[in-house]
Order: C-alpha cells, then structure tokens, then sequence
C-alpha cells in the first residue's frame, strides 16, 4: 500500500507550498482534463520508484473549539490518526511558537512515525536555525526551503526510507481488484452486502500483509474478483475518539490499492463537489472507472433525465468510463456494473506491441497533424508501450515539448478507440530523442568548464 505522507503545521508555515511541490511531480503526469477540479488538501507524489500520498490538513489549530475550524481540527485529527508518516512544519523565520508546541505535544501522543521540518530555511545556517526547534521534541529538524525546493528531496527520502520500492510490492490476487468509492450514504455497503450475499463468498476477512487492508475474494458467474473494503480499513489503538465516518484517506487508499473503481452516485441527490472530487481521485491515480447511479429505483422520469443532465455536466471529465443505473437494494443493475468491470479491467491491463502503437500513431498524426510552435514542428516518430493500469504510451520523437495539451487528448482518444479500450484512462508520454551530436558535445563542454 501506497504510504500517506500527512503535513501538519500551524497556519502560513509553508504547509501548502510544501504539498504543490511533493505532487508537482505526479501532477506533470497528467494531461490537463478539462473540468476536472482537484481536491487541494489531497495528492499523488513520487520519488524514483516510490509513489506517495500528500494530505494538507490545512490551517490546523488544534484548540479551535466550534465552527469550520474545528470541522478542519477534526478532519486533520483524522489524518493524523490515519498517517504513515507525519510531517510537522514549522518557520524558522518566525522562530518556535507556544502553538508549535501544542501541536507537537498531540502529534507525538498520536504515535505515528514524525519528521519535523524547519522551513523558510533558505540561505540560512542549518545549524544555527535548528538548534530551538531540538525542544519539540520531535527529533532533528529537518531544514527545508518549500518555496526554492531545499532539502525537500532529502526530507522524503528520510520519509519514505521503511517503505519498499513500488517494483517489490505484492500484486497476487484473483481476478480485478475492486473498489466501491463515494460520499457517505449513497449505498456502498449495500452494494457490496448484494455482491457478496448473492453469490456465496468463498472466503472472508485475508487482512493484507503490508497494513490492515481488507481484501474480500468473491465469486460471480463463474469470474474471480476482489474486493477491497474500505470500511474494513481500521487501526487500533488510536488517540483521537471522533473519527469522521466517511475517512478521505481510507478511500484515496483503497483507489491506490484497486484496478477498477465503481464511483457510486445517488441519484436521489445532486451531483456535488465531494463527488467530483472523489471522481478527480480515480482520475489522477489513473484508475479504470464505472460509473454507478444508485437508488435509480427511488425517482421519477423527470429526475431521471435531471440526474443524467447533472452527471454530463458535472462529470464530463468521465466521458471514457461507463455509466450504470442502479438499484443495489433492489439487486438490479449489478450483473451490468461486472460486465463493465471486466471490460474496465482488460482495458487497464491491455498489452499493445510496439509496431501496432507505431501503425495508429502514424495514423493518427496523418488525420491530423501536431501544430507548429514557432520554429518547431513536433515530429512523432514511434510509440510503445511504457505500463499499464491506465495504459502508458511512449512516443518517441523530436521537439515533442511543444505539443499542446489539446493534441495530447486528441492522441489518447485517438490510442483509446483504435485499440477500443473502454473504461480506462489512457497516458501519454513524450521522450525527445536528443541530437546524438549534441549530446557528445555537451559533457565535454562541461568538463572543459570545470578544468578552468
Ligand atoms: N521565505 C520562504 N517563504 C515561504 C516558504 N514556504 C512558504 N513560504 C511563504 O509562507 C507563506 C505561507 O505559505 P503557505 O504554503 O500558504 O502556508 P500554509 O502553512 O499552507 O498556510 P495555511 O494554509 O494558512 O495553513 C506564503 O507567503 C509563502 O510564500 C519558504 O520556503 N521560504
Ligand atoms: N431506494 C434505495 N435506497 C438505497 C439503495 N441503496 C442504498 N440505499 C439506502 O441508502 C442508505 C445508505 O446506504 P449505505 O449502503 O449504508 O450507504 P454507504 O454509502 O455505505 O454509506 P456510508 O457507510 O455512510 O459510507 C440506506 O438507508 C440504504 O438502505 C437503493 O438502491 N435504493
């Protein structure tokens, strides 16, 4: 499981500063999706072949007593409960607070494995700045620039050293690995209740090896799925009583931790911002998707076409994933989301060879072009493929930095339909091949310099 690095600081310390550059190296990734808004507080991070998660608790004051700050201290409280690694802020220009303090006390009651990082540090002595944070008792201050990227990479290096490599980590289950995501309330335990009470479960309770995960083999005419529970997902012996039911963390996890996400909806409610926010999730940690409208049984005709409206408008970054209406109640619908489901998967899983990538590509570029950017014409030359779950593309060619994101999509759609993957995301990467002249040239160059 992927570990979830949680930042935590008292207000303008640095702490969103620090998250844009934890997941500024996954978000290049990402093609711009158009109306696709992202959830802020919550992210996707890499170094080498570790990925991470990012939580910004935001602007904890951990004594606030009513209001949205106290709705935030809960939240953070949560994460905080719920974090591999705990990452506490503070500003070595403003120098150590009673609150600094405050928070420490809760953040070492709390258990969790913590970094304490000294930020603002830029152009400063290490020493010299580190030396009253030693009071906290949270160990050695990491010294850190957020805003100019100082000793940030050595600060998640130190992170994410007890966790294993993304290349060692255990992938054997039976069949796709299914994930029920959504707000609170709009029927995921009762789905799962009808996927596993129908068809008898053939085993229960596998707790995952690397942490509490509770993974769930089911049976369905005659295909082998597992289900990854997210309310399963508990750890004892925490500190903080008032847990939030609905837990961000334990679902972005259980995306992580899946092949396939079924997003449900409620379609006795609107489309809200929680839900596409959840939706964005899936999206950035490039998961196969269904879609499922629950409850379909609870409203009229005119609701209906509402709900449908709703969804394309709301949701249309989606346009790749299918839609299901449902009634996990009532049991109808569910054979539909499977079938779906298995399409989804072989999708994500997909293997294209390198000369059938290079056949669409140049296809591809013949219907349309990539634009000239000033000097530069973009030339495609070759693809293969680079991963799946979603479906990697390389392509290879020259001045392939100035392909605009528009063509990007226009390439992935392009990739999706010729090899009719349906449900998965599809990415997209670009490897410029360099002047073999110029790059003989350039060490030398160098060298030259450093001899002076
Ligand atoms: N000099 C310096 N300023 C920084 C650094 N990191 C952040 N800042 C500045 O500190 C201020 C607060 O940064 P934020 O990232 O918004 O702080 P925050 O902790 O997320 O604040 P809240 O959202 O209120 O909790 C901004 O003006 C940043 O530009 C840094 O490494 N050096
Ligand atoms: N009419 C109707 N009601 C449903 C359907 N599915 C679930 N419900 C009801 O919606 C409510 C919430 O269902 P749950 O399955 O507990 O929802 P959940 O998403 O697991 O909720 P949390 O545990 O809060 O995350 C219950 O009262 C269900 O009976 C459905 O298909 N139709």
């Amino acid at each position: 499981m992927k570990p979830t690095l949680v930042i935590v600081g008292r207000p303008n310390v640095g702490k969103s500063t620090l998250f844009n550059r934890l997941t500024r190296s996954r978000d290049a990734l990402v093609a711009d999706q158009p109306g696709l808004t992202r959830d802020r507080h919550y992210g996707h991070g890499r170094l080498g072949n570790k990925p991470y998660l990012v939580v910004d608790t935001g602007g904890f004051e951990p004594q606030a007593k009513e209001g949205i700050v106290k709705e935030m201290a809960l939240q953070a409280e949560a994460a905080i409960a719920e974090a591999d690694v705990l990452i506490f802020v503070v500003d070595v220009r403003t120098g150590l607070t009673s609150q600094d303090k405050v928070i420490a006390d809760l953040l070492r009651r709390s258990g969790r494995p913590l970094l304490l990082a000294a930020n603002k540090g830029e152009g400063m002595d290490r020493a010299v700045v580190s030396a009253e944070f030693y009071e906290l008792g949270c160990g050695a201050p990491c010294v850190i620039s957020s805003a100019h990227g100082e000793g940030v990479r050595e600060l998640v290096e130190l992170a994410l050293a007890p966790f294993p490599d993304e290349s060692e980590a255990d992938e054997e289950s039976a069949g796709p690995r299914v994930a029920i995501a959504g707000r609170p309330n709009v029927g995921k335990s009762t789905l799962i209740n009808t996927l596993l009470g129908e068809d008898r479960v053939i085993a229960f309770d596998m707790p995952g090896t690397t942490r509490d995960a509770i993974e769930v083999p089911f049976e369905r005419n005659g295909r082998a799925y597992t289900l990854i529970d997210t309310a399963g997902l508990r750890r004892k012996g925490r500190v903080f009583e008032t847990i939030e039911k609905f837990s961000v963390i334990k679902t972005l996890q259980a995306v992580e931790e899946a092949n396939v996400v079924v997003l449900m909806v409620d379609a006795t409610q609107e489309i809200s911002d929680q839900d596409a926010h959840i939706a964005g999730f899936i999206i950035d940690a490039g998961r196969a998707l269904v879609v499922a409208v629950n409850k379909w049984d609870a409203v009229d005709d005119y609701r209906r076409e509402q709900i449908k409206l709703d969804i394309t408008r709301k949701l249309n970054f989606l346009g790749f994933a299918r839609v299901h209406y449902v009634s996990a109640l009532k049991g109808q619908g569910i054979a539909g989301i499977l079938s779906s489901v298995d399409k989804a998967y072989a999708a994500a899983m997909a293997k294209m060879s390198t000369p059938k990538l290079t056949r669409v590509l140049i296809a591809a570029v013949e219907k349309q072009t990539p634009p000239r950017h000033g000097a530069f014409r973009p030339k495609l030359r070759y693809a293969h493929q680079g991963g799946s779950n979603p479906p990697i593309i390389v392509i290879h060619g020259n001045a392939l930095e100035h392909i605009p994101a528009s063509y990007t999509r226009y390439l992935e759609r392009y990739f999706l339909e010729a090899f009719k993957l349906q449900g998965t995301p599809l990415r997209i990467q670009y490897k410029t091949t360099t002047n073999p002249f110029a790059s003989e040239g350039r060490p030398a160059k160098q060298k030259l310099r450093r001899e002076k």
